[in-house]
C-alpha cells in the first residue's frame, strides 16, 4: 500500500519558533570562491599554514599528509566503559565549541541529526541527495571513511577539496592547540572531526547540514547541537554493547539521547523493546515521534534506489520523512515541483533516491587488475556490515546480487555489437559453461562476537542456496591509530594472527556442525592449488598474513581457472572494505 510520505508530516506539532530566511538562495560559484578566499586570507593572517610553522616533520610530506599526521595524533585506543567518563568528556565539547567560536554558528545551522545502529550513513546519504536535488546547498558529515578522511565531509554531494580541507583543518587544529592545556587537552579524534564539520558547514553557509552520529547518541560529539530541525533514528540492533549497554532498551535509550524538546523525530519499525524506550523518551521531551514504513517501490515511478539491498527501502523511507519535515519547517513544502501525486514521490525525491551513492555499502567492483578484457572473472562484493542484523542484510543482498551478476554478464555479451554473431555464440557457449564460485574474505574487530556474525552470514546465504567455497581471514591492513597513507602497515612485519585463527576456528566448526557446502561439486577443484603464503590452509578456510597476499592468491586462482568466475564477498569490517578498495582500484 503506497503511503504518501510527504503527508506524514501533517500531524500536529508545535515547533519551536523558527526564523528561517529564504533558504532557496542559489549557488554562486564566484561568491563561494570569494568567500573561500576570504577565509583562507583570514586563516593565513592569523595562523600560518603548516608548512610555515617550522615543523620538524620530514619535508617529503605533502601538506595533506602533514595534516593527516597531526590528525592521527588525536587517535587514542578505543576506550572501554569505566576507562573514561563519557559524560564528562562530552561536556568538555562545549569548551571546544567556545574556543572555536562556533556557538552562534551551530545554533544557526539547519541540522538533520541521525542516530541508530544500522543505516545511518545510507539514510544521511539519501537525505542529502534528495535535498540537493530539491535545489539546496548541502553539507553531509558521515563516518567512517573508507579511503580518504575527506569522504566524511561532503559539500553539495562532493567530497570537500583538499585545499578547503587543509584550510579548515589548520584553522581548527591550531586554535585548539593554542587554547587547550593540561586541564583541557586536545579533543579526541572523533570529537575533533565533528567540530571540524560544524566549522566547515557553517563557514560554507550550506542550507542544510546532515549529521550522522558517530557512536550512540547522548554523548556523541555531534550531539552538541541543541536545536536540530528534525531527528531520525535508524534500525536499532546489537552493536557497541561494551559502551552502549547490553539490552536493546539500553541501546535505544542512548540513541534517543539525540531527541530535543519538541523537535520532531522519525524512526523505522523497531523491535518492541527498543520502540517502547524510544516512545517513552520522546513523550518525556514532547517530541512528536513518527514511525515510517519502508518505501513502496511503486512510489519511485520505475526508478530504483541508488543504494542496493532490501534494507535500503527502510533507510529511504526515513530519509523521505526527514526531508519532508525539513522542507515543511523551512516553508518549502508548497513549492510546485515538490507536489506529490497519489502514486509517486515528487520528482526531486525520486531523483535524489535514485542517484544517491555511498562507497562500501553493497558495492560491486570487478578487479581491474585482472580484467583487461572486460570479463567478470574476479568480482568483489563489498559491504561493511559488522553487526548480526547487518550481516543478515548483507548476506541477502549478496545472494541476490550474484544471481543478478551472472545474468548481467550474459546480457552484456549479447548486447555488445562488436561481436559477430559467431563470436557471440562462442562467448555465450563459454559463458554457459562458466561456473561461479563464492569466496568469503572476512575480518572483524576483536570487540565483535564472531559466534554471532559468522553463523548469521553462513545461515542466511545457505537459506538462499549459496555456500562459500572457501573463507579467507586476514588481519587489518591499516593501523588503527593512523589515517592517510601512513596508515598502511608494512607487510613484512611479524603480524599476530591469533584473532584470524580464532575466526577460522569458528568457521571450521560451523562447517563441521552444519555440514553445509561440503565440496561435492567440481568447483572445489580450482582451490586445491598450493596456498602459497597462507599460514593456515584448511579445506574450507585459510588465514593469510596480509590482505595483499590474499588478493594475490585470488588473482592467481583466476589466472589458473579460466572457466571459473570468482565472486568474493568482503565483509565484517568497513576498514577491511576500505583496504580492499585501496588495493583493487587502479
Ligand atoms: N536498515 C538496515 N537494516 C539492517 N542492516 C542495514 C540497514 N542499513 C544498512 N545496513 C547494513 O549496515 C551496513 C552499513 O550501512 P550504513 O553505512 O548505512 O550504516 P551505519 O549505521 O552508518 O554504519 P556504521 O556503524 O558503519 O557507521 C550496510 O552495508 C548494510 O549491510
Ligand atoms: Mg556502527
Ligand atoms: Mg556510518
Amino acid at each position: 500500500m503506497a503511503v504518501p510520505l510527504l503527508r506524514l508530516c501533517s500531524f500536529s506539532l508545535s515547533p519551536t519558533p523558527y526564523t528561517t530566511p529564504s533558504i532557496f538562495h542559489s549557488f554562486n560559484p564566484t561568491t563561494t570562491f570569494l568567500r573561500f578566499k576570504l577565509h583562507s586570507t583570514l586563516f593565513h593572517s592569523t595562523i600560518p599554514m603548516s608548512q610555515d610553522k617550522g615543523s620538524t616533520k620530514s619535508s617529503s610530506m605533502t601538506p595533506y599528509e602533514e595534516a593527516l599526521e597531526a590528525l592521527s595524533s588525536l587517535i587514542t585506543r578505543r576506550t572501554r566503559v569505566g576507562d573514561v567518563n563519557l559524560e564528562e568528556r562530552f561536556n568538555v565539547l562545549f569548551e571546544y565549541v567556545k574556543m572555536l567560536d562556533l556557538e552562534e554558528a551551530i545554533s544557526n545551522m539547519k541540522i538533520i541529526h541521525v542516530a541508530g545502529t544500522k543505516g545511518k550513513g545510507s539514510t544521511c546519504t539519501f537525505t542529502e541527495s534528495i535535498l540537493r536535488n530539491c535545489g539546496f546547498r548541502t553539507g553531509l558529515f558521515t563516518s567512517p571513511h573508507l579511503i580518504d578522511i575527506r569522504e566524511r565531509f561532503r559539500l553539495d554531494g562532493l567530497e570537500i577539496s583538499e585545499e578547503k580541507f587543509l584550510a579548515y583543518f589548520w584553522w581548527c587544529y591550531d586554535r585548539l592547540k593554542e587554547k587547550t592545556d593540561d586541564k583541557v587537552p586536545m579533543p579526541p579524534f572523533f570529537h575533533f572531526l565533528a567540530l571540524l564539520a560544524f566549522k566547515i558547514f557553517s563557514a560554507e553557509q550550506v542550507d542544510v547540514s546532515i549529521m550522522e552520529v558517530g557512536l550512540g547518541g547522548k554523548y556523541d560529539a555531534t550531539n552538541v547541537v541543541q536545536a536540530p530541525v528534525v531527528c531520525g533514528i535508524t534500525s536499532l540492533g546489537y552493536d557497541h554493547m561494551e559502551i552502549l549497554g547490553n539490552t536493546l532498551g539500553e541501546i535505544a535509550g542512548e540513541k534517543a539521547g539525540i531527541f530535543k524538546h519538541r523537535i520532531p523525530a522519525f524512526t523505522v519499525p523497531q523491535p518492541d523493546e527498543a520502540m517502547h524506550v524510544l516512545k517513552e523518551k520522546a513523550s518525556r521531551l514532547n517530541v512528536p515521534l513518527q514511525v515510517v514504513n519502508p518505501v513502496d517501490a511503486r512510489l519511485l515511478d520505475g526508478s530504483t534506489l541508488g543504494l542496493e539491498g532490501e534494507h535500503q527501502y527502510t533507510n529511504a523511507a526515513l530519509a523521505v520523512a526527514l526531508c519532508s519535515m525539513w522542507l515543511k519547517m523551512s516553508g518549502h513544502l508548497q513549492d510546485t515541483n515538490l507536489e506529490q501525486t497519489q502514486h509517486t514521490l515528487p520528482e526531486p525525491f525520486i531523483k535524489g533516491l535514485a542517484t544517491a551513492s555511498l562507497q562500501g555499502r553493497a558495492q560491486i567492483v570487478p578487479d581491474q587488475h585482472v580484467n583487461n578484457e572486460a570479463s567478470n572473472e574476479l568480482v568483489f562484493f563489498l559491504d561493511g556490515a559488522h553487526s548480526p542484523e547487518s550481516m543478515e542484510a548483507c548476506a541477502r543482498w549478496f545472494t541476490l546480487a550474484i544471481k543478478g551478476q551472472d545474468q548481467t554478464s550474459f546480457h552484456q555479451k549479447m548486447d555488445n555489437s562488436k561481436f559477430s554473431t559467431e563470436m557471440v555464440k562462442m562467448n555465450i557457449g563459454e559463458r554457459d559453461h562458466k561456473k561461479s564460485t563464492q569466496i568469503l574474505l572476512f575480518n572483524c574487530m576483536s570487540v565483535r562476537d564472531p559466534q554471532l556474525l559468522l553463523p548469521q552470514l553462513m545461515k542466511t546465504c545457505a537459506d538462499h542456496g549459496v555456500y562459500f567455497r572457501k573463507a579467507l581471514f586476514v588481519p587489518a591492513l591499516s593501523m588503527y591509530h593512523k589515517v592517510g597513507s601512513h596508515a598502511l602497515t608494512p607487510t613484512d612485519t611479524n603480524i599476530n594472527l591469533s584473532w584470524q585463527l580464532t575466526l577460522q576456528r569458528v568457521w571450521e566448526s560451523l562447517m563441521q556442525g552444519n555440514k553445509v557446502g561440503k565440496s561435492t561439486d567440481a568447483a572445489s577443484e580450482e582451490l586445491k592449488d598450493d596456498m602459497g603464503m597462507s599460514a593456515n590452509n584448511f579445506e574450507h578456510s585459510a588465514v593469510f598474513p596480509s590482505l595483499p597476499v590474499a588478493i594475490k592468491w585470488l588473482r592467481d586462482r583466476v589466472q589458473q581457472n579460466q572457466s571459473t568466475r570468482f565472486q568474493v564477498l568482503v565483509t565484517g569490517s568497513i576498514h577491511l572494505v576500505g583496504d580492499v578498495l585501496k588495493l583493487i582500484k587502479k
